[in-house]
């Protein structure tokens, strides 16, 4: 589904990014991990075509260079988005569905049905009229989900999804992810802080460090206390959770 080769950016003078080739099969959720500064951000933005690049980007095999085409097939949520002034919440979602109504068209009924239900399954219907710019960070990062979710792309590619969540709208925004992508297929990757809520939902993780892949694979290879405790300078104790996956502690020091 989707797929990277040797994918590199150079920001300034500065190699931010490094021959990352990595393959994300449709219905997957992939989860990449690292410590700030690593290059999280750039391999989204990089994969979206947001930053020049060298190496090649994949989805289905097929470049997507067109970007309504890329709008219909791929949507990206960014860390910490400009909202506009003077936009509702419901406005601001819409955009999410530009691809999808004609040049000087107004959206359909589904459009606005559309909007309507991923409003109620974020818990924001209350806010829909409410501006964008007079919200809470947590309500913001929620809407900036929506647009993204209103896109209907079978590919979801979220920075940060969760960091200003409280705990109960982490779980509900993960466990939406993981119906989306177990129900429709959806193929999911996100960059994660919280290295044991990406433990706990990815299929795979990727963990990058200095702009290069060092490891990858199911959440119990990437996660081990030696991995952990090298590229993010960390005294962690990892061990597995009630589902059998890895959680990971922070070691207090003396
Ligand atoms: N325009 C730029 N010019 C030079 N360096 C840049 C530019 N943009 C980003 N960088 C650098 O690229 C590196 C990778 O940034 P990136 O945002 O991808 O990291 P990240 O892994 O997402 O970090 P964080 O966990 O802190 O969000 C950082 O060192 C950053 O300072």
């Amino acid at each position: 589904m989707i797929e990277t080769r040797e994918l590199s950016v150079v920001l300034g003078r500065r190699q931010v990014l490094s021959e990352v080739s990595l393959t994300v099969a449709r219905g997957e959720w992939l989860a990449v991990i690292g410590p700030n500064g690593a290059g999280k951000s750039t391999l989204l933005r990089a994969i979206m075509g947001l930053v020049p690049r060298a190496g090649s980007v994949l989805f289905d095999g097929a470049p997507l260079d067109r970007p309504r085409e890329r709008a219909r097939r791929v949507a990206f949520a960014p860390q910490t988005p400009a909202l506009p002034a003077d936009m509702t919440v419901f406005d601001y979602a819409l955009l999410g569905r530009t691809p999808y109504i004609p040049y000087l068209g107004r959206e359909s009924r589904r459009d606005r049905d559309v909007i309507a239900s991923v409003l109620d399954r974020l818990d924001l219907t209350e806010l829909a009229g409410r501006r964008v710019e007079n919200l809470s960070g947590g309500e913001r990062q929620r809407v900036v989900l929506a647009r993204a979710l209103a896109q209907e792309a079978p590919v979801l590619l979220l920075d940060e999804p969760t960091t200003a969540l409280d705990l109960g709208h982490q779980q509900q925004v993960l466990e939406l992810l993981d119906r989306l992508r177990l129900g429709d297929g959806l193929t999911v990757v996100t960059t994660l802080h919280d290295l044991s809520l990406a433990g706990q939902y990815a299929d795979r993780l990727l963990l990058v460090a200095d702009g290069r892949a060092v490891a990858s694979g199911k959440p119990v290879q990437v996660l081990t206390e030696e991995l952990v405790g090298r590229h993010f300078e960390a005294h962690v104790k990892i061990e597995p959770g009630p589902d059998g996956r890895p959680v990971v502690h922070l070691v207090r020091g003396r």
